[in-house]
């Protein structure tokens, strides 16, 4: 027992120039170092956290130094820093004569990994063949599966043939046998697979999605996202980067990172869950006129948002929230929600503390807050609950969003001229601050309702009327044009939702991903 906390310390070869390696199971980590460099002394470190794989290297090189002295050897491979937030799976070879000792740092060496209790063994994938550059097959087969089998992950692989297919699937399946269930596509289809596996929880657990205050049964499964989409806002808010390499990575080595989620109802029915962007106005004309030209794959967004922006509409409504308590920062806060974060670390404890209460039936002691109430003529109504970083928006629509507190972040554009409009979009771009503009407003909610001034009803009963009544050019203001423009949409994480009248409130950290948030720096 003794000599297995005790590190393991022998001279071994790596690339001809021979080192002192040693796996200390106390800090728990690899390190090697040459025993007489040529330049300064240079000494690597893996955390055993971070090894993928050991394998024995067999003699497939049939060289003559590995046939004239014999040679063994093993190699370990290990996820290594390669640019901001971008992973790479490297390998490093060590060469020994003592075929005993090779064996005995593979033996040792896999004794530490089986100590990763966190690491997936079996995994339920579905790929979206259809998403983004309908590259998702391609990517899952040629730069993730590889990964995953030295890692020695097995998998059950569905490639989707349907809109909903992932979604209803989750419904039917055995979950009990898989440590996780991975996405490969954009963030509409991780909302199928969030949709599936919630949906799921709540009906194994006899809740009913539609009841708005319902407190939700949490995911204990976690999902991994293969980037494969379109914007992948999803994944690089929680990687740093839409890499899939670096999120195989992240899966292989039992990453978690818990996730908030919003559920959206309209009178009383469920319409769907929320982990990005809702987005009323801009984002939802921008993803309503998208959809029509889906053949130009990503580039779309572009298209549609140079249009949306050149139509410069803007939409009556009326806005309620409850603000959420100070302790849970600020969305004007310069500094960003990362790994660890402090504050979703404090929310941890007391959804743990919640959800007790909950179980045993103990009074609620949360105090809401009063409700605000704005009535006004929005360009964009944006609920954030997370940054929605991505690589159109490296910073996203509201930078200091936190992942996992239990927030929103309720962004508020009120009409205003195209150029300044131009201004607050410019500035998502760039280093300047999106929100600090007078036609800008932005709280930190935990509910909010939308109500938009024109009844539902009189979009669809009026539309075609006024089509026929009037020509297409439309001033901005609607009144007598036959654009059917009186109310927008909502774009709820790239989707379209049927109404445009909401009730939403975030659970917090309903959701649980294979990732760790934004390193601070992880650069090597
Ligand atoms: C003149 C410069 C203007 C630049 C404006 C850039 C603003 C970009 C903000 C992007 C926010 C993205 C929020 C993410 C939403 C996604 O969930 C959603 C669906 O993603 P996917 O399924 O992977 O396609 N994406 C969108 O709704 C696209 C919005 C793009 C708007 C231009
Ligand atoms: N096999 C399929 N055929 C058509 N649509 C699909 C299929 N699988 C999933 N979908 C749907 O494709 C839509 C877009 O997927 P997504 O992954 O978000 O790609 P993108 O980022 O390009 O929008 C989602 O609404 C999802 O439900
Ligand atoms: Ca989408």
């Amino acid at each position: 027992m003794e000599s297995a906390r005790r590190p393991l310390v022998s001279q071994l070869w790596v690339k001809n120039r021979r080192n002192e390696a040693v796996l200390d199971p106390e800090r728990p980590a690899l390190s090697w170092k040459e025993l007489q460099p040529k330049s300064g002394r240079v000494c690597h470190s893996v955390p055993i956290s971070e090894i993928i794989a050991v394998e024995t290297e067999q003699k497939r090189y049939n060289s003559d130094t590995w046939q004239k002295f014999n040679h063994h050897a093993f190699t370990v491979h290990y996820a290594q820093r390669a640019q901001k937030h971008c992973w790479r799976c490297s390998a490093v070879t060590f060469w020994c004569k003592d075929e005993e000792l090779c064996h005995q740092w593979i033996q040792a060496i896999k004794k530490l990994l089986e100590l990763q209790t966190s690491r997936p063994k079996h995994l339920l994938v579905y790929i979206n063949p259809y998403g983004g550059k309908q590259q998702g097959k391609q990517i899952y087969e040629q730069k993730v599966a590889p990964l995953f089998s030295l890692a020695s992950i097995t998998t059950d692989v569905i490639v989707t043939e349907r809109a909903n297919h992932a979604k209803d699937d989750l419904f039917e399946v055995n979950l009990e046998k898989y440590d996780g269930v991975i996405s490969v596509g954009g963030d509409g289809m991780f909302s199928e697979v969030m949709h599936g596996l919630i949906g799921r929880m709540q009906k194994d657990s006899s809740i009913d999605q539609n009841n708005p205050s319902a407190p939700l049964a949490p995911c204990n499964l976690r999902i991994g996202i293969i980037p494969a989409g379109s914007t992948d806002c999803i994944c690089y808010a929680t990687v740093g980067i839409n890499d899939p390499v670096t999120s195989a990575l992240h899966i292989i080595i039992g990453d978690l990172q818990h996730m908030d989620v919003c559920s959206v109802h309209h009178n009383n029915t469920f319409l769907k869950y929320s982990v990005s962007l809702l987005g009323y106005g801009f984002y939802g004309d921008v993803l309503k006129d998208s959809e029509k030209n889906r053949w130009m794959g990503p580039t779309r967004y572009d298209f549609s948002g140079f249009k949306t922006f050149l139509s410069h509409h803007y939409y009556e409504g009326t806005v309620s929230f409850q603000q959420a308590n100070q302790t849970l920062g600020s969305p004007r806060d310069k500094s960003t929600c990362q790994s660890g974060c402090y504050i979703c670390k404090q929310s941890t404890q007391e959804v743990e503390e919640k959800r007790k209460r909950h179980h045993y039936n103990l009074e609620e002691t949360e105090d809401d807050g009063d409700w605000k109430v704005i009535r006004g003529k929005f360009m964009a109504i944006n609920a954030a609950n997370m940054s929605c970083a991505c690589p159109r928006s490296p910073k996203g629509l509201s930078p200091a969003a936190h992942l996992a507190a239990g927030t929103i972040d309720l962004i508020l554009v009120r009409r205003c001229s195209r150029l300044n409009f131009l201004r607050h979009l410019v500035r998502h771009k760039n280093q300047d601050d999106q929100f600090d503009l007078a036609f800008v407003e932005v709280y930190r909610v935990k509910t909010f309702l939308f109500t938009p001034k024109h009844s539902e009803n009189e979009d669809t009963d009026n539309k075609d009327v006024r089509k026929k009544h009037f020509n297409q050019i439309c001033n901005g203001n609607h009144s007598s044009c036959g654009c059917n423009h009186v109310n927008s949409i909502w774009n709820c994480d790239g989707e379209a939702l049927d109404h445009a009248a909401v009730e939403v409130r975030v659970h917090c950290q309903l959701i649980k991903l294979f990732a760790r948030g934004i390193e601070e720096d992880s650069k090597p």
